[in-house]
């Protein structure tokens, strides 16, 4: 056989790597990707850019209105991302692609949490949470649960009102008192007790409180781990962020293990006969629908715990935060729901949810509010399950996709004046928080979306018409509206006011038993 001599060896190498590189670059060429902004460095792409930013979706908006890209490519060590700014590109994502962009990245702290990276919707080759999705879309979060709640949420209210009551005087922190509110229904609703009636032997002591696991929870949701962008680093968890998620997790879980375990023999005594079924009885009912094979492990059950828990209770206490601040940085609107509520209601009687679809004031105080402060301002990261064409660009698999919410409501391409606090410019105009309107996006939309928007919004528009309704409000510590972030989105400092009543007191006492004061 003739042997080759070098020289042909070597000019052979060079034109197979000049081949390969002009293949690699016409593939990536016909691969129109979005605009990717200037200051990528190796490895870490552009990392250090968000990294350094103290509120990620302020400089997020800036770097897209000054690329004028409504969809804008960064790559952050290993995870290339994408970056929604408009509502039109939010509809790409979330409409016309919704089915590709129902999966959420693979983060760590919801593995070392539930055991699972992903909840509830995910997994769709799995049973149990085929069966979960189904039971949520089919039991847990429809209008008729909803409403089989309504008496449970207006005692709480109520005793909302009364612990503000007993603080009439001194200053108080309304975020710890949205927040007992908030828990102590999402509490009622999933286990049939107030947070403080829970007799869990585990949850008596203090570090394993439902409320304060769930603010650490939401603490390690909120920090930068840089096992979720470089995977190889996983292992070594640097930052000891996967440590403490499973310290966390060993905490949370003898609470709700013994929360269900109590249900389940209490049901199989008959001891258990709550007229309304809450979610541990629907989530029970279903482990036991083929004799001796649980359709949903106790696992499952926590998990979804966990995550209505960590869905529900901040989010809506932090909206009544912030509609409260505006309201008493902003008196003349705060006039005009005092005078709403005085001609709907009068002062004879405390606000009742039936009231709620009579004040379109107050419905657009809480949309003004969500719009300028949405509490999950880039929403929960999304991904592309497959390659897929947003607004014609291509986008490979995997991209995680963040919709900047925050930033389209105060595109001043969409809204008038955006920074303004302007409930008016909702009256008579069709735009709602339900998904449908890709400008006003405070719970998602589409397959992703917040399952639990109606119970929210309900709860954010009865807490903050009973406080104007109610209560003479005056600031104790000076306002200060700026923000804070991590996934959630909060005011730096915790909003301080001063309470007056304007009703009769016997009427926040009508019903005794809840008259409880703030619990935990
Ligand atoms: C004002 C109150 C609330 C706000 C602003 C809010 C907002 C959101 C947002 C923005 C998302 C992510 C949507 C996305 O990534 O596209 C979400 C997801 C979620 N929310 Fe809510 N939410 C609220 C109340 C609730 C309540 C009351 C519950 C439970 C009863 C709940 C349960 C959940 C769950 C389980 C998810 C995860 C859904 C999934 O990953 O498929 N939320 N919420």
């Amino acid at each position: 056989m003739e042997v080759l001599d070098p020289a042909t060896i070597a000019v052979s190498i060079i034109a197979l790597l000049i081949l390969l590189f002009c293949i690699t670059l016409a593939r990536s060429s016909r691969a129109r990707l979005p605009p990717s902004p200037p200051g990528r460095l190796p490895i870490i792409g552009h990392l250090h850019l968000i990294v350094g930013a103290k509120l990620p979706h302020l400089f997020l908006y800036n770097l897209s209105r000054k690329h004028s890209c409504p969809l804008l490519r960064l790559q952050l060590g290993q995870q290339s991302v994408i970056v929604a700014s408009t509502p039109a590109a939010a509809r790409h994502i979330l409409q016309t692609n919704d089915l590709i962009f129902a999966a959420r990245p693979p983060l760590s702290v919801p593995r070392h949490l539930h055991g699972c990276a992903d909840i509830l919707f995910a997994c769709p080759s799995d049973p149990h949470w085929k069966l979960l999705r189904q039971l949520c879309s089919s039991q847990l979060f429809i209008k008729k649960r909803l409403e089989a709640f309504r008496p449970m949420r207006a005692q709480e209210v109520r005793s909302f009102l009364c612990s503000i009551l007993a603080s009439v005087g001194t200053p108080i922190t309304m975020r710890s008192h949205a927040q007992t509110l908030s828990g102590n229904i999402m509490c009622r609703m999933a286990f049939g007790k107030r947070l403080s009636d829970l007799a869990v032997t585990a949850q008596a002591r203090p570090s394993h409180r439902i409320l304060d696991l769930m603010a650490e929870m939401n603490n390690l949701f909120m920090v930068f781990n840089l096992s979720d962008h470089f995977r190889f680093l996983q292992k070594l968890d640097l930052q000891g962020f996967d440590r403490q998620t499973r310290a966390l997790a060993k905490r949370f879980d003898p609470v709700l293990q013994e929360i269900i375990e109590t249900r389940y023999h209490e049901r199989r005594s008959h001891i258990h006969t709550e007229m309304t079924p809450d979610f541990l009885d629907l989530l029970l009912q279903s482990t036991s629908l083929q004799e001796g094979t649980p359709q949903l492990s106790y696992q499952n059950i926590k998990a979804v715990f966990m995550n209505i828990f960590g869905g529900g209770i901040d989010t809506a206490a932090l909206t009544i935060e912030w509609a409260l601040g505006e309201l008493l940085a902003n008196p003349a609107k705060m006039m005009k729901l005092q005078l709403e509520l005085g001609q709907v209601v009068g002062m004879a009687r405390l606000v009742e949810e039936s009231d709620l679809s009579s004040l379109p004031y107050l419905q657009a105080v809480v949309k003004e509010t969500m719009r300028l402060h949405p509490v999950v301002p880039l929403l929960v990261p999304h991904a592309a399950s497959k390659a897929c064409e947003v607004m014609g660009y291509q986008i490979p698999a995997d991209t995680v996709a963040y919709i900047n919410v925050w930033g389209i409501g105060r595109d001043p391409d969409t809204w008038e004046s955006p920074l303004e606090f302007c409930p008016e410019r909702f009256l008579g105009k069709e735009i709602d928080v339900n998904g449908k309107h890709f400008e006003l996006l405070p719970f998602g939309s589409g397959r992703r979306g917040c399952p639990g928007w109606m119970l929210g919004l309900v709860m954010v528009q009865i807490a903050v018409a009973s406080l104007v309704q109610a209560f003479e409000w005056r600031i104790a510590k000076e306002l200060d509206m700026t923000a804070s972030y991590g996934l959630l989105f909060t005011s730096s400092n915790p909003l301080i006011v001063q309470a007056s009543p304007k009703l009769p007191v016997h009427l926040f006492q009508a019903n005794k038993e809840t008259v409880a004061g703030v619990d935990q």
